[in-house]
């Protein structure tokens, strides 16, 4: 029974089907979209899958879009859509966020998603799950799986856009990572890389003090790529994590009905 796993961030929309909802199932398909372009999904790749018979997702971005989701879906197939909401507890993560339910889901997933992933790679530790967005996400999460809370800093994009809009002379192209910028362009690029690197470092001291041991720190989203090579602490970039979360919430779901 092959299952329909969605992603809707605030910049792009992202999909995978795989033949089944089990944790480490491979996908026989995939895309990533967007936001702009969603209105196009059930002409275009979505028109040519053999129809899902479930779907799971997880949204953050405007209702409005998730609607327009929604009834492209409806326009091709009879899976009902369901989306994820964060709760107290869910799939051996808990929440400690003060109002849980406020939390982004696609944070609770990608935690879910890389909680699984650490336990089936050996023992319980703590873990900084990063997520590299629209937004950053910086989480952690103790040893026995409670969500301890987590940081939410600009994206690469808003922090030059921020830049470009309350300055005059900050209209530049694109810069390269350099230790020691010497013009605009690499000052602002390597200024928003370690402006992150920085806040996703302190997180990992954090959980170090926290937990008197050392986390198993992951990395995703759409400009994880960017940001991996210029970690000091290792890193495992995991491009799935949502995907991999929504894949063991499906399969913990069923398993409980
Ligand atoms: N090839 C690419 N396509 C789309 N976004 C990219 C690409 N390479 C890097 N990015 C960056 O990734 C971000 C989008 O990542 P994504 O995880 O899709 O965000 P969100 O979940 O917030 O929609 C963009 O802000 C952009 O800076
Ligand atoms: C922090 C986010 C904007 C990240 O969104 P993204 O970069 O993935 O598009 C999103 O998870 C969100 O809207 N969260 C709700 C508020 C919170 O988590 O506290
Ligand atoms: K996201």
């Amino acid at each position: 029974m092959t299952f329909l796993a969605v992603d809707i961030g605030n910049t792009r929309l992202k999909w995978a089907v795989y033949p089944h909802a089990h944790q480490g199932a491979q996908p026989i398909a995939g895309g990533a979209e967007f936001l702009e372009n969603i209105d196009k999904l059930s002409d275009g790749e979505w028109s040519r899958l053999s129809p899902p018979e479930r779907m799971l997702g997880c949204c953050v971005a405007a209702d409005a879009v998730k609607r327009r989701v929604e009834e492209q879906m409806e326009e091709l197939w009879v899976a009902p859509a369901h989306w994820v909401v964060a709760s107290a507890a869910e799939a051996g993560v808990i929440n400690g966020y003060d109002h849980p339910t406020r939390l982004g889901a696609d944070r609770w997933v990608a935690m879910i998603g890389a909680r699984h992933r650490m336990l089936a790679a050996g023992p319980a530790r703590p873990m900084v799950v990063v997520m590299v967005g629209t937004a950053v996400t910086v989480e952690a999460v103790d040893p026995h799986g409670r969500f301890l809370g987590g940081f939410i800093v600009p994206g690469h994009g808003i922090m030059l856009r921020a830049l470009e809009s309350g300055t005059a002379g900050l209209h530049v192209p694109t810069g390269d990572v350099r230790e020691f910028p010497t013009n605009t362009s690499d000052a602002l690029t390597s200024g928003g890389t370690f402006a992150i690197a920085g806040a996703i470092e302190r997180m990992v001291q954090h959980v170090r003090r926290r937990c008197g041991s050392e986390p198993a720190c992951y990395m995703t989203g759409g400009a994880g790529w960017k940001m991996a090579p210029h970690m000091l602490e290792h890193f495992e970039l995991v491009e799935s994590l949502i995907f991999d979360g929504l894949l063991v919430i499906a399969s913990t779901r069923a398993a409980a009905l």
